[in-house]
């Protein structure tokens, strides 16, 4: 079953002005599409980060793995390994922690990895998730990822969502994305405003949804004694707290004090980092994301390692769209540690490169396609749409920092400026 031809596609889909530490996200997310054309005709979906820097190491890789049997796996990361020899990616936003080579050959490989999987499943027959040992839910839970943000972009009209930055319209946006999508548990991205606004954000959610789980994420915006008095404050509401300072070594020193799990996606973003970060007991949960953690097979050995040091395991998630929400869904049912409700932007955006009807948020959970591979089709007019876009906005990398100065001049990113 061999690569006979690589398209890659960068895309971009229009998001809303949404706030965090790093400032605010432009107009347009970027994502990049491959496509792994084998033989017989059958393709394999992939999709991942649409900046210029990831685009450029992908390309580099890409006139490798032409003639690679999509069944060999670790022929696929040797050979990745072996092109980007000592290359290290970085984005700007930092969002996701920090970069080494690891993390880099472990994001490019994800990429090919998930697209070698859907092509695997095309040619068996079988869905993805039995290739990944098969499935320990029917369906997998999603939690309301719920952002501060403004109300249009920079010369735009006012979005659908309008303005968020109090704890009513908090409460309304959640309103809005339950109803809509029947979510049972709710996740605020913070470190936007002062902790005292976003404490009382959170205590309008918890009066407002008794009983549903709630979390919030300030990406690393406070100090750890700002982070120990939230988590005091915020003690018996929060089902976890992600990421309230830097650091694994910061992060211990909050643990140490707070009754809740802390939760990263920031501190421990490479099995590097397991070590450290579970020695000193520095988190109870740790995101997963199969973008950066090497594929789905990693992000299952990710799992058992968590398990194995009694750390639960969540999803992470950034702007995608449908080929990454198929991939997510895959990897958490076959995972049976993966108990928590995972992340995704999906509520966010409004267009999508795969045509409609695959995948279905029911009860606020997605149901893991049965048809094979990945279970979903690519709609090549949306494609072109999408990369039209692309080409048109300009944009090339994601940069919340400068857009942010735009809105408000004298703007710093809050890297624990609380
Ligand atoms: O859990 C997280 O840290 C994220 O979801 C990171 C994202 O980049 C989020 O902050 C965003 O989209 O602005
Ligand atoms: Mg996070």
């Amino acid at each position: 079953m061999k690569i006979q031809d690589i398209v890659l596609t960068p895309v971009a889909f229009a998001d809303p002005p949404l706030l965090n530490v790093m400032g605010v996200h432009e107009p347009f997310a970027l994502r990049g599409v491959v496509q792994l054309v084998c033989d017989d005709g059958v393709v394999g979906l992939g999709e991942s980060y649409g900046d210029l820097a990831f685009l450029d190491q992908v390309r580099q890789v890409i006139p490798e793995l032409k003639g690679h049997d999509v069944f060999d796996l670790p022929g696929l990361q040797r050979k990745i390994a072996a092109v980007l020899g000592k290359a290290v990616f970085s984005d700007q936003h930092g969002l996701t922690g920090g970069f080494s080579n690891r993390k880099t050959i472990a994001t490019v490989y994800s990429l090919f990895e998930v697209a070698c999987l859907d092509a695997q499943g095309h040619f068996l027959g079988r869905p993805v998730v039995d290739l990944l040992g098969g499935k320990s839910r029917d369906a997998v839970d999603f939690s309301a990822y719920l952002f501060y943000k403004y109300g249009a972009h920079l010369g735009a009209e006012e979005d659908a969502w309008g303005e968020v930055t109090t704890p009513e319209t908090l409460v309304g946006a959640a309103r809005t994305m339950i109803d809509r999508y029947g979510f049972k548990s709710i996740k605020v991205k913070g470190g936007v405003f002062e902790p005292d606004q976003e404490i009382a954000g959170i205590r309008a959610l918890a009066e407002a949804f008794p009983g549903l789980p709630l979390r919030i994420d300030p990406n690393a915006g406070w100090k750890v004694d700002t982070a120990i008095r939230v988590a005091r404050e915020l003690d018996g509401v929060l089902e976890y707290l992600e990421d309230p300072t830097p650091g694994i070594e910061g992060m211990a020193q909050v643990a140490a004090q707070a009754n809740m799990p802390l939760a990263t996606n920031m501190c421990v973003v490479s099995f590097d980092d397991i070590e450290p970060a579970f020695r000193q007991r520095a988190v109870g949960v740790v995101l997963s994301d199969h973008h950066f953690w090497g594929g789905l097979r990693d992000t299952q050995a990710l799992s058992k390692t968590a398990e194995c040091f009694g750390v639960g395991l969540s999803m992470h998630s950034n702007s995608h769209l449908g080929i990454s929400l198929a991939a997510m869904v895959h990897v958490a049912a076959a995972t049976p540690h993966l108990t928590y409700a995972c992340d995704t932007h999906w509520p966010w955006k409004t267009t999508d490169v795969i045509a409609p009807g695959s995948l279905a948020f029911v009860d606020g959970a997605v149901a893991v396609p049965d048809k094979p591979g990945l279970g979903v089709e690519l709609d090549p007019d949306a494609l072109a749409r999408a990369h039209e876009d692309y080409v048109r906005c300009g944009q090339t990398k994601r940069d919340d920092v400068t857009y942010m100065r735009r809105f408000v001049g004298s703007f710093e990113p809050n890297t624990a400026r609380w």
